[in-house]
């Protein structure tokens, strides 16, 4: 169900492709990041399978977010906008049958994709589940095999493996006593894994989940679920590295501890909702402290976590392998983390090449961006599973890497850029984005250094980030055109 991208900027819609503003000199700024896409919607699913009202503070509002909203609304869950701008999530009725049957558009995003099925396979009844011409290239398969094992019947509908399905949930047995068993391989994606896991522990047995593939990718994400059922009281057992068990005696109950729960001053605790807090998007904060580290600048990103299991907790070292200088500052549970960008000694942003990063993951295209402007060379190795994503990112930035006229060496799990001393600076391209959010703030990461840069579909980055395009503008070049004096 393809929808428009096109970005709309305060006051209208903009030019496609967009020119990305290119630096005049140092990027110096303080940016508010949006919340977590991969926070936002592991606490919707949570609290639409908690029986109690939760409310949640700092949700992220994107394509992904209000697919997964949607998603769960035609499963039962309400959701209510406070007027303070939190949101109050009301559980859906677990195990009632639908009324009907139902349609579930996954947009591109693949949180909705292999969570939500899971989540339907708590209700008896029949789900339709489709997506983004996109989505239907994206791996499906561990969930189609997941589902089935838990005894739904599954319906491809295209190629095997992949979008659209049909979901025929039946009635469960709600005296079972053991668990699940499930037994998938999730090489492809960390999300079938997360998926099961979200929606297991309301199973009346709760699940025994194993994953019988090589490696766990993106063991960041996976780690961040089992982390937030902590915080809803669900414990997780790992026996060995590729077993997770979940029992079901915490189901059902509204939300009354974890790490982020915070109850209303003077309450009694009994029918108040609970309530969470959801970080900024630390994946998303790296664009903006990219522009500090390619400009020799300086950003800084509040509310940055002390402790998170955000992938985007990287980011310190990893600007640091650039030569970068990171602060973070420390206030109660969060801080400012300040980024300055390397410069030479007559002043000039001088980046380094990283050498070998390892396990990137969703970080790689913004990673990508700094080693084609960095002088020597970086590797991303161990990055084979992102052909599975929006799009197969590995082809994706050779080939927009060669239409900067810089050439990227590909391998099956890796890319190898050379670094401008051997290939020379990037010159100016029209990048496409193939509806890939971090394609198009690639590209507008090499705009800040590559004059005459244009990104074909900027409005892809409403995915993750609506208002990406004025955020990054106002960031790079805040004055008004008859102000403007040299930064540096
Ligand atoms: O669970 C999540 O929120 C995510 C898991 C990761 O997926 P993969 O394991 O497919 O990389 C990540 O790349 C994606 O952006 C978000
Ligand atoms: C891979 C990503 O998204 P998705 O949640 O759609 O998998 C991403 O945001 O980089």
């Amino acid at each position: 169900m393809p929808e428009n991208h096109s970005a709309v900027a305060v006051g209208g819609t903009l030019p496609d492709p967009w020119p990305a503003p290119t630096a005049p000199g140092r990027v110096v700024g303080s940016v508010r990041v949006p919340g977590s896409k991969s926070l936002t919607n592991r606490h919707l699913v949570l609290a639409a399978l908690t029986d109690g009202p939760t409310v949640l503070r700092g949700a992220l509002r994107s394509r992904d977010a209000d697919l997964m909203r949607a998603a769960l609304e035609t499963l039962g869950a309400r959701f209510a906008e406070l007027t303070d701008g939190a949101l109050r999530v009301h559980g859906l009725p677990v195990g009632a049958p639908l009324p009907h049957e139902v349609h579930i558009d996954c947009g591109l995003a693949g949180t909705v994709m292999r969570f939500v099925p899971f989540v339907a396979a708590l209700r008896p009844g029949v789900v339709h589940i489709d997506g983004d011409p996109e989505a239907r290239a994206r791996p499906m398969g561990a969930t189609v095999s997941a589902l089935r094992q838990l005894g739904v019947q599954v319906a491809e509908l295209g190629e095997p493996g992949r979008l659209p399905l049909t979901l025929v949930v039946p009635h469960r047995d709600a005296s079972a006593t053991g668990p699940a068993e499930v037994a998938i391989d999730a090489s492809a994606s960390s999300q079938f894994l997360s998926g099961a896991l979200l929606s297991g522990w309301r199973l009346p047995g709760g699940l025994t989940l194993r994953h019988t593939g090589a490696r766990v990718p993106s063991p960041e994400h996976v780690a961040m679920t089992v982390r937030l059922l902590a915080e809803h009281g669900i414990t997780t057992t790992q026996p060995d590295g590729q077993t997770w068990r979940l029992c079901c005696t915490a189901a059902a109950r509204p939300v009354e501890s974890g790490s982020t729960t915070a109850r209303p001053p003077g309450s009694d605790g009994a029918e108040q909702p609970g309530e969470r807090v959801i970080e900024p998007d630390l994946s998303n904060a790296g664009v903006f402290l990219a522009a500090a580290a390619v400009t020799g600048g300086r950003v800084s990103v509040p509310n940055w976590p002390s402790a998170t299991t955000q992938i985007g907790a990287r980011w310190p070292a990893i600007l640091e392998a650039f030569g970068a200088r990171v602060e973070h500052t420390v206030t109660d549970a969060t801080g400012v983390l300040t980024v300055h960008g390397p410069v030479d000694a007559a002043g000039r942003p001088r980046l380094r090449g990283a050498g070998e990063l390892a396990d990137t993951a969703e970080l790689a295209p913004t990673v990508a961006a700094l080693a084609l402007l960095a002088e020597g060379p970086t590797s991303l190795t161990g990055i084979g599973h992102l052909r599975g994503h929006e799009t197969d990112r590995l082809a994706a930035l050779a080939a927009e890497a060669a239409r900067f006229g810089v050439s990227v060496r590909e391998g099956a799990d890796r890319l190898d850029f050379p670094g401008t001393r051997v290939s020379g600076a990037p010159r100016p391209a029209t990048a496409q984005t193939y509806r890939d959010h971090r394609m198009a703030t690639f590209a507008a990461i090499l705009g800040l250094a590559v004059p005459g840069t244009h990104v074909v579909d900027v409005g892809t980055t409403a995915k993750t980030m609506p208002d990406f395009p004025a955020r990054w503008t106002r960031l790079v070049d805040p004055t008004p055109p008859t102000t403007k004096e040299p930064r540096r």
